[in-house]
């Protein structure tokens, strides 16, 4: 099988490539290997995940953030020249603040509270997906073990930023009704970050790496970090999405959350074994002159989809949450288990809202 992912071949890698080259081959790399491509993104920004998946996003990508600052000390650590020292460690002051209160962690926490979590489940990462502190330590080593010049390197993803904040907050701004601009506050300062930082990274690669083994090493540093982007997702992927294989001890939905948010959503208002049923008053319909499913609830109208018209269709007050998820298996030739995640995501999602009970 052809790699996806093919790596430029060895004879291009011996030519010494002009610094605008270099920044095309780079912009390549980013091309065929950013995390904008990878499916769990296109699953968050155009609104296909559900609340807990979302959460889980939040939630992981919380010890990247943590953790970029100590990643940005060991490149300062390395540098022996104190003007460039002025200006990386600007990168520290962005994310840690000065002061408390302040900073991107500090904004990031905000997100993840913004979607239900209590700030010390988050700050303690105990529920993090092992994948993401593998691959983001791997970052931390990376920059401590390579040249200066790999470890600038290896922050160029940056480059690529803007264009996947940009996506990513329309998005979710748009699709998601528990996503408010506030709870995002953490991208609006990045998307100027990100470009003043990318600039001077750029800028003292096409200077410094001379050699076509220097620009090799550039280039795979890049890749390098493509990977440590991709790998966190590809994880959350599995874990969260499908298979929906969660990792002994990582986050399972309800837990970490504020009380009030746990006890809605939590360990389950609906759980597996509950047999769901409309409230009084509650009824599935189909609106002619919309040509679509609403569920008809006293004062209040909800627009279905067709996930959300197959789930309610069974749900007659005979079958448990689990008998729909093997209809539904059936139905779809796919997996129960999985299905089941999504069904129990929907219908506590309907429960919040008072037009689904038990
Ligand atoms: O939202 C994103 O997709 C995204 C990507 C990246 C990146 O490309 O590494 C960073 C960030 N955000 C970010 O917020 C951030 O602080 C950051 C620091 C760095 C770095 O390598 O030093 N990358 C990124």
């Amino acid at each position: 099988m052809t790699a996806p992912f093919p790596t430029p071949k060895t004879d291009e890698s011996q030519r010494l490539l002009s610094p605008e080259e270099l920044e095309a081959a780079l912009r390549d790399i980013g091309a065929r290997r950013y995390h904008n491509l990878h499916p769990f993104h296109r699953l968050l920004h155009d609104g296909k995940l559900n609340k807990d998946q979302v959460r889980a996003w939040a939630l992981n990508r919380y010890y990247y953030q943590a953790m970029i600052p100590v990643k940005d000390a060991a490149v300062l650590a390395r540098m022996t020249d104190a003007s460039l020292r002025r200006v990386w460690r600007q990168r520290i002051v962005d994310h840690d603040g000065d002061a408390p209160g302040d900073g991107g962690i500090e904004r990031w926490l905000k997100l993840a509270e913004g979607v239900g979590f209590r700030r010390d489940y988050v700050e303690s990462t105990q529920g993090i997906l092992s994948a993401t502190r593998f691959s983001v330590d791997a970052y931390v080593h990376f920059v401590k073990e390579r040249s200066l010049l790999e470890a600038i390197a290896s922050s160029l993803t940056e480059m690529f930023s803007p264009t996947i904040i940009s996506e990513r907050v329309a998005g979710m701004l748009k699709n998601y009704d528990f996503i408010t601009k506030d709870t995002l506050a953490y991208f609006d300062k990045r998307l100027t970050q990100a470009p003043r930082d990318a600039d001077f990274a750029i800028a003292y690669v096409k200077q410094h790496a001379t050699t076509p083994e220097l620009q090799r090493q550039a280039m795979d540093a890049l890749t390098f970090k493509c990977n440590v982007l991709w790998t966190q997702l590809d994880a959350l992927y599995f874990s969260y999405v499908a298979p929906g294989m969660t990792p002994p001890d990582a986050w399972i939905p309800g837990t970490g959350l504020v009380a009030e948010v746990a006890q809605a959503v939590g360990t389950g208002t609906i759980r597996s074994g509950d047999v769901p049923r409309l409230p009084r008053g509650v009824r599935l319909r189909h609106d002619e002159v919309r040509g679509q499913h609403v569920l008809l609830a006293p004062e209040r109208t909800f627009d279905l989809d067709a996930n959300a018209v197959a789930v309610l269709s069974l749900v007659d007050g005979q079958r448990s949450v689990r008998d729909i998820a093997g209809k539904l298996a059936e139905t779809f030739a796919a997996d129960r288990d999985v299905i089941e995640v999504d069904v129990l995501a929907m219908l506590n999602d309907l429960a919040t809202k008072r037009v689904l009970e038990r």
